[in-house]
């Protein structure tokens, strides 16, 4: 009932209209009755809206009156021009029994937003039907008016339910919303998502000191410069006071803490709030999820968890709700952080590993890179490679690479601690290879080292070559015809399509050390290795083998007529000046004897 009234009190215009009207149910129940209508039945409006028609007229009680008013409620569009129902629809009664003839006509107008329809009488005395429509028209216009009037309202009363009237930004509601999609979205696809709860430090004093106005401004402010540090399909949210949400959607635990990194810069610089100059800082929980829940409340909790400890942290700085991601995710960090420094702080340093032929010779090195962290020691490159990829620093550290490596080889054959046809390989990544610049560096490396191009070895993964092998066909052909040797690392842990292998430049191949070391231990190991090493003949090519570290491991090879051999068996990467004095001495003895075995740590 109090739907009922609700919806009649939004057509209250049409007491003004001196003809009759009102509006109908599918179920028959009166919405609204007006004033003349009143006046014609005797009927009041309050005795019959939210009742039966048919229950005040006993002549509805006849089936063929019913049928026809249900008829307007079958049709499946509006009736958009006034149709005429019935003359004796709604009479009205005149004294003695009798009954005043009327024209009444029906429009249907919207009701709900699920389609329905009420169906909206117009009646009028026979005499004036014209007048009736023309009425009919009008009333209708100007209820249009008041819905379209009525929807505004509604909309603004929406848009107060589900935003923050400060900021402009989503309230709880709709974070809520956002929190329930974005779990059934990671249901879907098991990619993770981050909710981070932002309070800003003191907002307190601000507010006590300068006034509520300039805290409302303060309040704008931050909430334009999150919007802009996210993308557009994240969601920002006012939780009420000082408090922020922000919903990332596919969110790893690094880029969560880059993203709280970049809000805390953001928010650094002073807010220009009317004359006032304001500094804020802020402190930031975040939650990955679903691991910090699985549903709105709960992960709230934990992202709220998570901003305290921030807070007891100290202020301006980001915690995750789990110690143990926060400790790993920091720890990544800092050392992307010092990967940024390393090569302006000269940390890196290469170690040179030799690659033997059948009689013990050394047919090359290899430039093995190695991070000398100033607290953390000697990093290995496969926890560091991945990062400089990721952030792009690839290109400098190898360009370093290149150019130290090259230098070295040059140096060691001019004082012919190695033969000329000596090779120095070096890794290349598939960053690098993607990279315009890679040509140029590797001319420019040549020239400005003055060695040989067929003395430089480029070792590249099978994956990096794989992953466009049409494009790095095209690159791989100009770099080839310069000079250096190309090499395919790690195969037979890719996927390498035997079409494109056949249409690659490529020298040699160089077997994986996981197959190396499953000699003499796993028969598939030892076929995979014959299958290689027949392939790499097959197609003109080299065979190299890595990772060999024992007795076993060379017998095979070289009965399987493995071309050359690398591994801690004959030598482990060795540092610069160690690897000199190695060559050095070989170079006087012509060959690496297995009784020279030299490890070092
Ligand atoms: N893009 C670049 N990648 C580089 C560079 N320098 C190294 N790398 C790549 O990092 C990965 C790990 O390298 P590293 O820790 O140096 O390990 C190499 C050898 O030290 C190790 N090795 C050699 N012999 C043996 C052995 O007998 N046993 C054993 N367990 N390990 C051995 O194997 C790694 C050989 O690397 P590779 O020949 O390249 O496959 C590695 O993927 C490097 O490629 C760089 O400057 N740029």
């Amino acid at each position: 009932m109090d739907d009922i009234k609700k919806a009649s009190e939004q057509f209250v215009i049409l007491d003004h209209s001196p003809i009759g009207h009102f509006i109908l149910r599918k179920d028959l129940v009166v919405i609204f009755w007006n004033k003349c209508m009143e006046d014609w039945s005797g009927i009041f409006r309050d005795k019959i809206v939210g009742t039966d028609l048919a229950t005040h007229f006993s002549h509805l009680e006849d089936g063929k009156y019913i049928s026809r008013i249900k008829g307007i409620f079958q049709c499946s569009a509006p009736i958009t021009f006034p149709s005429q129902v019935d003359k004796y629809f709604i009479p009205s009664p005149l004294p003695g029994g009798k009954y005043r003839i009327q024209s009444t006509f029906v429009t249907s107008i919207p009701a709900q937003e699920n389609g329905e329809y009420y169906a909206f009488f117009s009646i009028q005395d026979e005499t004036n039907v014209m007048a009736a429509l023309e009425s009919n028209n009008r009333a209708l216009r100007q209820l249009k008016k008041e819905i379209e009037v009525r929807k505004q309202a509604e909309g603004q009363l929406v848009k107060l339910a589900r935003y923050d009237n400060v900021t402009g930004l989503a309230n709880r509601s709709l974070l809520r919303e956002g929190l329930l999609r974005a779990l059934a979205k990671t249901r879907r696809n098991h990619k993770t998502f981050a909710l981070m709860f932002l309070d800003l430090d003191h907002f307190k004093d601000i507010n006590d000191t300068m006034g509520h106005d300039v805290g409302d401004l303060l309040l704008k402010s931050v909430a334009d410069r999150l919007k802009r540090r996210v993308r557009e399909n994240d969601l920002v949210a006012r939780m009420g006071g000082d408090e922020f949400a922000i919903l990332i959607d596919d969110c790893t635990p690094d880029n969560a803490a880059h993203i709280s990194q970049s809000i805390l810069d953001a928010l650094a610089p002073f807010h220009k709030l009317d004359n006032n100059e304001v500094f804020v800082s802020s402190s930031i929980g975040i939650a990955m999820c679903p691991d910090a829940g699985e549903d709105p409340e709960t992960i709230c909790k934990s992202a709220d968890t998570a901003m305290y400890l921030a807070k007891k942290m100290g202020r301006n700085n980001f915690q995750f709700f789990s110690q143990k991601l926060h400790e790993q995710t920091m720890k990544r960090i800092h050392l992307e952080n010092d990967l940024r420094r390393a090569l302006d702080q000269k940390e890196f340093v290469l170690f040179y590993q030799p690659k033997v032929d059948k009689g013990g010779n050394v047919v090359g090195m290899e430039a093995l890179i190695r991070w000398q962290h100033n607290t953390l020691g000697m990093i290995s490159p496969s926890k560091f490679i991945p990062m400089a990829e990721k952030t792009g620093l690839i290109t400098p550290i190898s360009e370093w690479v290149l150019h130290t490596a090259c230098t070295q080889i040059s140096e060691w054959q001019k004082n012919h601690y190695l033969s000329n046809n000596a090779k120095l390989a070096v890794n290349v990544s598939l960053r690098q290879l993607k990279q315009d610049s890679f040509w140029d560096t590797l001319q420019e490396t040549l020239s400005l080292t003055q060695l040989e191009p067929h003395c430089l070895e480029l070792e590249l993964s099978e994956n990096s070559i794989m992953d466009n092998p049409q494009a790095t066909i095209t690159l791989l052909n100009k770099i080839h015809q310069m000079g250096p040797f190309i090499t395919i690392d790690d195969f037979g842990t890719g996927y390498s399509s035997l079409y494109y292998l056949r249409r690659l430049p490529i020298d040699a191949i160089k077997i994986d050390m996981s197959f190396v070391q499953g000699i003499g231990k796993d028969n598939n190991d030892e076929e995979i290795i014959k299958v290689i090493i027949t392939l790499a003949r097959s197609l003109g090519l080299k065979s190299v083998a890595e990772g060999v570290e024992t007795n076993e491991q060379v017998n095979f090879l070289h009965e399987n007529q493995c071309d050359s051999l690398q591994g801690f068996y004959f030598c482990r990467p060795l540092p610069a000046e160690v690897a000199t004095h190695f060559l050095k001495e070989i170079s006087s003895e012509e060959k690496l004897e297995e009784s020279q075995l030299l490890i070092t740590d």
